[in-house]
């Protein structure tokens, strides 16, 4: 369920990923409330199996950058990753709305954990932006999913490797 290290660089599926991680208007989905959990993204239509549903917005910093400015409450919402040359970053979505979209909540960010019955993974990919090239985590579909069902991905690694040295995952699904 965690991203692997080599990077990926042309993501299938029929949506154009580098204009909708521009955009962040990623289609078919919409953030709910979801009891004991808080905020939640579910599906509006049907995905198939493999193809992209959303990134995981953020500011790209290094881990070690990350490790000293934040608290625990923060790490929540930063997804720690190793790229293809083994070196260490995190996308860092703390804030409710990023800069570069100040108008709407992007979605990765809320997207809830579970250990055993997800239905997205996410993977890393380089992509060629005309800035140049950058790390994009895509989350993909593991297997056909329905609408209105709750995306849900592993947390595992990166919280228990990185930033959740000490910090129990209280929930248990
Ligand atoms: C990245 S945020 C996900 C969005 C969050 N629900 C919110 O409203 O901001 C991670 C936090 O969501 C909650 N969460 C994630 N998965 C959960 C689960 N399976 N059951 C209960 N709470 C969960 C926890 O509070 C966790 O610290």
């Amino acid at each position: 369920a965690i991203p692997p290290s080599t990077p990926h660089r042309k993501p299938s599926g029929r949506m154009d990923h580098m204009a909708a991680h521009g955009s962040q208007r990623w289609k078919g989905l919409v953030i709910s409330h979801i009891e004991g959990k808080g905020r939640a993204v579910l599906t509006t239509r049907s995905f198939k199996a493999g193809e992209v549903l959303c990134d995981y917005h953020g500011e790209v910093v290094t881990s070690d950058q990350t490790h000293a400015a934040t608290s625990l409450k923060e790490t929540d919402f930063m997804f720690f990753y190793k790229n293809g040359a083994g070196e260490k970053f995190c996308i860092d979505a703390h804030l409710d709305k990023c800069p570069c979209h100040p108008d709407r909540e992007t979605f990765g960010r809320l997207i809830n954990h579970s250990r055993k019955r997800p239905n997205i993974r996410p993977r890393l990919f380089s992509l060629k932006f005309e800035s140049g090239e950058r790390d994009v985590l895509l989350f993909m579909a593991i297997r056909d999913i329905k609408a209105g069902e709750e995306l849900l991905f592993n947390y595992g690694v990166n919280r228990k490797n990185y930033c959740g040295e000490g910090l129990d995952l209280e929930w248990n699904d």
